[in-house]
């Protein structure tokens, strides 16, 4: 038995309910009429626990209801006048979304028998907007019977229904109300007096009428519950708004791609820079000046040198191709040259063969190079090919024995000095204290290397700050979409929804919208640099290929860290959104539509 007990209600001093006082049957249809504004929908949300800001008590069977989110899970079913249902589910779904809310067990052929009953059996896929006006109300009433409830409110259940339509739907309501307690809001008198069992009249704040009692037909069995999750709802939503979403997973996966090549691109050049110092022909040598610009004299002593000899004026000898001159950087090969990659060929072995550089080659390689040098002319064979590095130009190392017949060309100006690898740094230290030092690969090393940390830090900057609008652009959407689906949240909070389950829907939505635009922007920038480094095979053009490294742990850190960074925005962005919708006046939504 349901007993409303003093319950009086203001809207800005003006009273709509005043001290009412009533106690309903636990069966039959009552109908409750009234002016227009005398607060018969105020009313039935007082009862429906929509509206929590009266005076007075409510009792359920004889208790007082203190827990209204359970009353209305366990209780009430409640037909709202309009837009009864959530756009995004399908008919079936919004059927099944009380049951869900509340937890309640209910047997698909039970489903099956109410759609039915009420002709709506075919239109179960369809979504609300899909529906007739008549059909709509027909769905409702299919939820309320669904949801097994011993009340049933029905705010206007025939408005904007043709004649029969509304005849039908006050005959199941009639039929429904043999086990349970159905209160209807009607402005159609006649409706009322024809269909139910007891017509109240809302006047001055008081119900005025008799209460028919009726006999109960049999006892409604008691409600079996069972644990849902709502799973089904957020993907709903999110599929519903995909047209708004595609054109922001589109933005993000461009960002998070753009990201990726950016991060990629400027680890692959350092790693290049530093694999072509590794490899390169003149690792560990020093040309050593004297600070006044005199010639050495003697050879200087210096530990952990492997050679040590005077410079060559090479630029004294011509080199040629047929009848053209050659412009190439020319050089003595190391003795030691193990760490030399070659892309093809071996190594030279006597003073007539060359090693030259990839653009060398490709320049040269089939016409026959001649040395001329003091009207001696040696005719030199390419052995092998320097791999393409990323400080490749056009170079010719010659044999180091080759020295012994240039001895006219001897600068001794400048020394050469190789190092023991794991001493060059040492041996370039100390000798720079005294004499004028220079590193060529040294000098090349370092001059890209500040390059790529100037580009580095514009980079940097650049997609930081991309990232960060892409980010807050997330937030914005994300609290649009919340705020366009206001109606929603409060017909969820209507159903008995509670503010905790809420709260996990709304954060399970976050993490599915982070999750996915993350996992698509990852995805995406895997195939693009892939697809950049394999089929326009880059390194063959720019020496270097997009390369990810490990920034803490392991090549997949950057991947983390954009999944938890779109985690943690689009949580927070629903945040603000969610606390605000809970405090929002849930009544004032469902009448604003
Ligand atoms: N948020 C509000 N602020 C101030 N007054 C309100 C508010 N909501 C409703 N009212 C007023 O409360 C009164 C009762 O409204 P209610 O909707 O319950 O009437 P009703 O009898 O259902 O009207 P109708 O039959 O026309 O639907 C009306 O006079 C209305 O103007």
């Amino acid at each position: 038995m349901l007993e409303l007990k003093n319950i009086c209600k203001q809207y800005q001093q003006t009273t709509i309910i005043d001290h009412l006082s009533i106690t309903f049957p636990d069966t039959g249809m009552i109908g409750i009429q009234g002016k227009s504004g005398c607060g018969k929908s105020t009313l039935l949300y007082i009862m429906g626990m929509l509206d929590d800001d009266y005076q007075g008590e409510i009792f359920y069977n004889g208790e007082k209801i203190t827990d209204r989110k359970a009353f209305v899970n366990q209780h009430v079913s409640f037909m709202m006048q309009n837009k009864d249902y959530v756009a995004s589910l399908t008919v079936k779904e919004n059927l099944i979304l009380p049951c869900h809310i509340s937890h309640i067990h209910y047997h698909s052929t039970l489903l099956k028998k109410i759609v039915t009953q009420l002709g709506i059996q075919d239109l179960l896929s369809r979504y609300p907007y899909q529906l007739s006006g008549g059909q709509m109300k027909r769905a409702s009433l299919a939820k309320a019977l669904l949801k097994q409830s011993e009340i049933i409110l029905c705010d206007e259940p025939t408005g904007a229904l043709y004649h029969q339509q509304a005849q039908d739907v006050m005959k199941y309501l009639k039929k429904i109300s043999q086990n349970t307690l159905v209160i209807i809001v009607s402005h159609d008198p006649q409706l009322l007096k024809q269909y139910c069992d007891s017509v109240l009249t809302l006047e001055q704040g008081q119900l005025k009428g008799q209460i028919k009692k009726m006999k109960k037909s049999m006892d409604l069995s008691p409600h079996s519950y069972q644990h849902h999750t709502l799973w089904f709802y957020p993907f709903r939503q999110i599929l519903h708004q995909r047209n708004k979403l595609m054109f922001l997973f589109f933005f993000q996966w461009i960002v998070i791609v753009a990201f990726f090549c950016i991060v990629t691109a400027i680890f692959g050049a350092f790693d290049a820079t530093k694999q072509s110092e590794q490899q390169a022909v003149l690792k560990n040598i020093i040309n050593v000046e004297n600070k006044d610009g005199t010639p050495f004299e003697n050879m200087i002593d210096i530990p952990n040198v492997v050679a040590i000899d005077y410079a060559y004026q090479l630029d004294q000898c011509q080199l040629m191709a047929t009848d053209e001159n050659i412009e190439a950087t020319r050089y003595f090969l190391p003795q030691q040259n193990h760490h030399i990659r070659l892309s093809k060929g071996r190594m030279p072995q006597n003073e007539f063969e060359i090693l030259v550089s990839y653009p060398f080659y490709q320049q040269y390689h089939d016409q026959p190079i001649t040395l001329t040098y003091q009207q001696k002319t040696l005719t030199l064979t390419i052995t092998g090919v320097l791999k393409q590095d990323f400080f490749s130009q056009n170079e010719i190392y010659f044999y180091h024995t080759l020295k012994n017949q240039l001895s006219e060309l001897i600068n001794q100006h400048e020394l050469i000095i190789e190092t023991k690898t794991s001493f060059h740094q040492d041996v370039y230290d100390t000798l720079s204290s005294d004499y004028i030092v220079y590193s060529e690969i040294q000098e090349r090393v370092n001059s890209y290397q500040s390059l790529l940390s100037l580009a580095q830090l514009i980079a940097g900057i650049f997609i930081g700050m991309s990232l960060l609008i892409s980010l807050l652009l997330l937030g914005i959407v994300e609290s649009i979409i919340y705020f366009e689906r206001k109606h929603n949240v409060a017909y969820l909070l209507s159903l008995g929804l509670s503010h905790r389950r809420l709260f996990l829907l709304s954060l399970y939505e976050a993490f599915l919208l982070g999750g996915l635009i993350a996992t698509g922007g990852c995805l995406l920038s895997m195939v693009v640099y892939e697809y950049v480094n394999h089929v326009l095979c880059i390194e063959q053009y720019f020496s270097f290929s997009l390369l990810l490294k490990p920034v803490i742990f392991s090549r997949y850190d950057l991947y983390v860290f954009i999944f938890l960074i779109y985690l943690v925005m689009s949580v927070l962005s629903v945040l603000k959104p969610v606390s605000q919708m809970m405090k929002m006046n849930q009544i004032e939504v469902l009448r604003e539509e």
